[in-house]
């Protein structure tokens, strides 16, 4: 499964070492797609060998490819809010995390489009966070699985309407023969 972790970055990068750990944990589930903006010191090399549009492109590249958005949102950040509301957008599941201990308050924009379903928030500590991912990647797959077995059943019940149809046009014809 490709992840997609969204953390800050230019909006401070104070938190850079909960990433690291968060990554850590989500590397159980998969592939981490942007593990290397998270490097120790921050940004890794991006800033240093791509321009700010070639930054822009590869993030949305990679969140196309994503299955999950996994941000870290204590520490608010304009880049991470555009990757929450442009996965919104393409149906992604999305899981944000919220450290309350920290004292901050989260954006109204993000605590309120928890959907209970696509989209979830959750605060945090991080003692919590193997038990968190365990639920939500539960719950992804699960729904990868459910999906698929739904599609089958409209078929059956489309065909059952077009009889009926066709007993009523029955009727019709013998009327118009008195
Ligand atoms: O150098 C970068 N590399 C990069 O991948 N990003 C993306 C990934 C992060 O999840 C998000 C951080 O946004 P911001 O820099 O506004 O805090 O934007 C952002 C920057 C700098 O804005």
């Amino acid at each position: 499964m490709d992840i997609y972790f969204s953390g800050s970055i230019r909006g401070g990068r104070q938190d850079v070492e909960v990433y690291q750990r968060v990554i850590k944990l989500l590397q159980q589930y998969g592939a981490v797609l942007t593990e290397n903006n998270f490097k120790a010191g921050g940004g890794g090399d991006d800033e240093k060998d791509l321009d700010d549009r070639e930054i822009h492109d590869r993030c949305m590249a990679w969140l196309e490819q994503a299955e999950v958005v996994v941000a870290e949102v204590t520490q608010p950040s304009l880049g991470v809010g555009y990757e929450i509301a442009q996965a919104v957008g393409m149906d992604k599941r999305i899981l944000c995390l919220f450290r309350e201990s920290t004292g901050k308050k989260l954006s109204a924009m993000i605590r309120g489009c928890d959907n209970e379903d696509t989209i979830i928030v959750k605060d945090y500590k991080e003692a919590d966070l193997p038990a968190i991912l365990q639920e939500f990647f539960t719950s992804v797959q699960a729904e990868a699985e459910g999906d698929d077995g739904d599609e089958g059943e409209e078929d059956i019940e489309g065909e059952e309407v077009d009889e009926e149809e066709g007993a009523g046009e029955e009727e019709e014809d013998e009327d118009d023969g008195e």
